[in-house]
């Protein structure tokens, strides 16, 4: 049987950044849009690790087929790390980016251009059903503006400035986004990984 993944998420930017980035593998990738009645898993982790194996292992289980979840944030120095986990409900459950992205702003207001750095982090978890789950992660780095820049992307992309690049990540393209960003990171430690599982033993 030809080799599937399931990405398991609901958002839209990330499934289209993923998407892309899976296309490089020799694998059919599928996204909960091919499963409309997947289960709707609960963030009930205190890490964005823990966080992402819910929802691999709940997916994977649920369809018997290897599953990657995608768990990631913004994690601010100034403010202790919040978002963090929380990123994608911080102004409230109806996970609202712009709301998300004023609520950060106006938190931020006294704070000197100085200590604004932040980092993106994305934990991927891949759950293959028979095998232990795995995961990797990667990191962005980048300061917090005090105004939006830049329309592509999603969630606190406008907002978030790359020193290096001396733009947002609103503003780069989606190939120079997705060559640099904290999911590229992560992404980019699978395919030894991968490899490595397939030669373990079949793969549905
Ligand atoms: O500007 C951004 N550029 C990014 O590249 C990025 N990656 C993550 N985020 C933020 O972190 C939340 C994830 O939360 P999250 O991992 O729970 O995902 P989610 O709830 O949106 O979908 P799901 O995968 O859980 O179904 C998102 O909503 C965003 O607010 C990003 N913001
Ligand atoms: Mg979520």
């Amino acid at each position: 049987m030809e080799k599937q993944v399931i990405i398991a998420t609901k958002n839209k930017g990330k499934a289209k950044e993923l998407e892309k980035m899976f296309s490089t593998f020799n694998i059919k990738v599928k996204t909960l849009l091919d499963f409309p009645d997947a289960i709707d898993v609960e963030e009930t982790g205190s890490t964005f690790e823990e966080n992402a194996i819910l929802k691999a292992e709940t997916i994977s289980q649920q369809y018997n087929i290897m599953t990657i979840a995608d768990d990631s944030g913004l994690v601010i120095d100034a403010l202790d790390g919040r978002p963090g986990i929380y990123s994608a409900r911080y102004a409230g459950e109806d996970k609202d980016d712009e709301a998300n992205i004023d609520k950060v702003l106006a938190e931020m207001i006294d704070i000197p251009n100085d200590d604004r750095s932040a980092k993106f982090y994305c934990a991927l978890a891949i759950a293959i059903p028979g095998k232990e789950t795995i995961t990797v992660s990667g990191t962005c780095e980048g300061e917090i503006l005090r105004e939006r820049k830049g329309d592509n992307g999603f969630g606190y992309d406008p907002i978030f400035f790359i020193k290096d690049k001396g733009l947002t990540m609103a503003e780069l393209s989606s190939e120079e986004k997705n060559r640099i960003s904290h999911r590229a990171k992560a992404v980019n430690k699978l395919p030894a990984i991968l490899q490595n599982l397939f030669d373990l033993g079949d793969q549905k």
